[in-house]
C-alpha cells in the first residue's frame, strides 16, 4: 500500500477508535434513577451529567456550579450521582481529617496511566506513607534550608521583569511567574534548576507543563479513550486527544531522566549535593519504603501541583493590587517602612510579620484560589446526613473554593478585593472555616507553605521595585484577559497579564 493509502486506513481507524471510545466514555453518563432525585437541582441532572461535562470541557465548571447555588441554595444536584454543597459544616465533615470521606475516582483520571503519587492516590494507607514521609521537607521549619534558593529565584524574576519592562515597557507577569514557580519547584525537587529565568523562554518540559490543565480536563472527560490511546501509543487526527498523551509521556521521561541523575549523586555521596524534597526520600528508598518509580510519580505531581497553581495566585495578586491603587499604596508604604530601600537582607520570616502584605495574599487566595473547582470525595459505606439531606454511600459529594468564597453572608460583598476583611478583628470563625484554597483535612496542600514563601517573597519584592506599577493596555491588553478559565487549575483566558512600571 502507497503511504497515502496507509494514512487514509491509519485515521479511519483512529476515526473508528474516537468514535467507539467516545461512546465509552458517554456510557454512563445517562440514568433513569439518579441517587440524589431528592436533592435540588436542574431536572436534567436528574438523568445526566453532560451538561456538567461540557461545562467543565469549556472550562466553566466553577460558574456553572456557582449559578446553580444562586438558583437552588446551598445544596445541589449537579449529576445524577454527584452533589455540590456550599455549607460549612458540611466542608468540614466532607474535608476532614478522619478521610472518611475518601477521593473519588476522578484522581486515577487526573493521573492517566502514571502510577500513584500522594495526590493522586485513593488508598487511605497509601496515602498516609506518602505523607509520613513527604511531608517534613515542606513543614515551615525544614522550608527555612531551601529559602535561599527560593529567594535567589524570586531575585532573578523580579531582576527580569525590571528589565523587560525597561526595554518592551511592559511586561507579561504571568509569563515570569510560570517561569519562577518552575524554576523554584524544579531545583527543589531535581536538585537542579530548568534554567527558565536565565533563559527567558520555556525550554520544551515546561512546555509541556503548560499543557497539564487542559490535558487533564480531556483525560477525565475521554479516560477510556485517552487510557487505550497512551497503552498502545497510538496518534490520532484530533490534536486534543494527543495531547493527554504526549504530555504524560514527556513529563514522565524527564522525571526519571532527572532523578536518575540526582540518584546517582546520592549513592555517590556527593559532597556538592544540593538537599532537595526528595533527599531523605531517596536515602530511604535503600530502607525498601518507597520505590524509585514511587518517587519519580510523586516528583512528576510536584511539578504540576507546584508551578501553575503559585504562578497564577502571584499574576493575580500583582494584577488586583494594580488595579486598586489604595490597595497598592497600603501595601507599597507597609512594605517600605517594613523593609529600608537599602536593606536586603530580611527573611521570609518578616514578611509574615506584615499584616497588610497578608491580608492581600489570603484576599488573593480567595478570589482567585488557583484549584477552585469542587475537590471530589466518596461518601462512605455508612452514608452521610449533610445539611439536612440524606447522602446514600457510593455517590460524590463536593464543595468548591469558588463559592465558598463568595458566600455573601461569611464575606459581605463578596466580588469586591477587599484585603480589609482579612485585617485582625476582621476576620470571623466563619470566614476561616470556609476558607479553602489549599483543599482541607488529611488531603489539605502538601505544599501549602511553599506556595506561600513565594507568593510573600515575591510580591514584596515586586511592589518593593515598581511601586508604581500599573496594568498596561499595550497590546490591546484588557481585564478581558484576565477572566478565569478553570480547567481544575484557574488561569487567564488571556494567557498573560501585561504590567508597566508605572
Ligand atoms: C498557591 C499555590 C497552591 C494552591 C492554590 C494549591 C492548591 C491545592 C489544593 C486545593 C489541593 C487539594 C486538592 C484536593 O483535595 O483535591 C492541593 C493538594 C496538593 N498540592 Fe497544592 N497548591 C498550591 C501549591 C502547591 C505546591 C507549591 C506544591 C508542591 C509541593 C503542591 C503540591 C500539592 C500536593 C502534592 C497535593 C496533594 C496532597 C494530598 O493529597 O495529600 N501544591 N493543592
Amino acid at each position: 500500500m502507497d503511504t497515502m493509502g496507509d494514512m487514509g486506513l491509519f485515521y479511519i481507524v483512529g476515526a473508528a477508535v474516537a468514535l467507539l471510545s467516545l461512546a465509552m466514555s458517554f456510557s454512563g453518563s445517562f440514568t433513569l434513577r439518579s441517587k440524589l432525585s431528592h436533592l435540588p437541582g436542574p431536572w436534567y441532572s436528574k438523568y445526566t451529567d453532560l451538561v456538567l461535562l461540557y461545562q467543565w470541557l469549556r472550562g466553566n465548571r466553577s460558574v456553572y456550579v456557582h449559578n446553580l447555588h444562586a438558583r437552588y441554595g446551598p445544596v445541589v444536584r449537579i449529576s445524577p450521582r454527584e452533589a455540590d454543597l456550599c455549607d460549612i459544616d458540611a466542608k468540614r465533615i466532607i474535608y476532614s481529617t478522619k478521610e472518611t470521606f475518601v477521593k473519588s475516582s476522578f484522581y486515577e483520571l487526573l493521573a492517566g496511566n502514571s502510577g500513584e503519587s500522594v495526590f493522586t492516590t485513593r488508598d487511605i494507607d497509601i496515602h498516609r506513607k506518602y505523607r509520613r514521609m513527604l511531608s517534613q521537607p515542606l513543614s515551615e521549619s525544614s522550608l527555612k534550608t531551601v529559602e535561599p534558593i527560593v529567594r535567589s529565584r524570586v531575585d532573578l524574576a523580579i531582576k527580569r521583569m525590571g528589565e523587560v519592562m525597561q526595554t518592551q515597557g511592559a511586561v507579561d507577569v504571568f509569563k515570569w511567574a510560570f517561569f519562577m514557580a518552575t524554576d523554584v519547584i524544579g531545583e527543589l525537587t531535581f536538585g537542579e534548576s530548568f534554567k527558565t529565568l536565565e533563559k527567558g523562554e520555556a525550554t520544551e518540559y515546561v512546555l509541556t507543563l503548560q499543557k497539564i490543565g487542559k490535558a487533564g480536563a480531556i483525560r477525565s472527560a475521554f479516560p477510556r479513550l485517552v487510557k487505550f490511546l497512551l497503552r498502545f501509543r497510538i496518534p490520532t487526527p484530533i490534536d486534543a486527544l494527543n495531547l493527554p498523551v504526549a504530555v504524560t509521556i514527556d513529563l514522565k521521561k524527564y522525571a526519571v531522566e532527572s532523578l536518575q541523575r540526582y540518584y546517582r549523586l546520592v549513592k555517590a555521596d556527593d559532597v556538592s549535593l544540593q538537599q532537595t524534597l526528595f533527599t531523605k526520600v531517596f536515602k530511604a528508598e535503600e530502607e525498601e519504603r518507597l520505590t524509585f518509580d514511587e518517587i519519580v510519580d510523586n516528583a512528576r505531581t510536584y511539578l504540576i501541583a507546584g508551578s501553575d497553581t503559585t504562578a497564577v495566585s502571584l499574576t493575580y495578586l500583582i494584577w488586583s493590587v494594580c488595579s486598586h491603587k489604595q490597595v497598592q499604596e497600603r501595601l507599597v508604604e507597609e512594605v517600605r517602612t517594613a523593609l529600608p530601600a537599602d536593606d536586603d537582607d530580611f527573611a521570609d520570616h518578616d514578611l509574615t510579620q506584615l499584616p497588610y502584605l497578608n491580608a492581600v495574599i489570603e484576599e488573593t487566595l480567595r478570589l482567585y484560589s488557583a484549584a477552585p473547582s469542587g475537590l471530589p470525595r466518596v461518601v462512605p459505606a455508612e452514608g452521610a446526613d449533610l445539611s439536612g439531606y440524606y447522602f446514600p454511600p457510593g455517590v460524590i459529594v463536593t464543595s468548591q473554593a469558588y463559592s465558598m468564597h463568595r458566600a455573601p453572608e461569611t464575606f459581605p460583598d463578596p466580588y469586591v478585593f477587599n484585603p480589609d476583611r482579612w485585617l485582625d478583628g476582621n476576620v470571623t470563625k466563619n470566614m476561616r472555616d470556609s476558607f479553602m484554597p489549599f483543599g482541607g483535612g488529611s488531603r489539605v496542600c502538601i505544599g501549602l507553605h511553599l506556595a506561600r514563601m513565594e507568593l510573600r517573597l515575591a510580591s514584596t519584592l515586586f511592589f518593593r521595585n515598581f511601586p508604581h506599577a500599573k496594568v498596561s493596555s499595550k497590546q490591546n491588553m484588557s481585564s478581558a484577559d484576565m477572566v478565569p478559565t478553570i480547567f481544575f487549575i484557574l488561569f487567564p483566558q488571556g494567557k498573560r497579564c501585561l504590567i508597566e512600571a508605572s
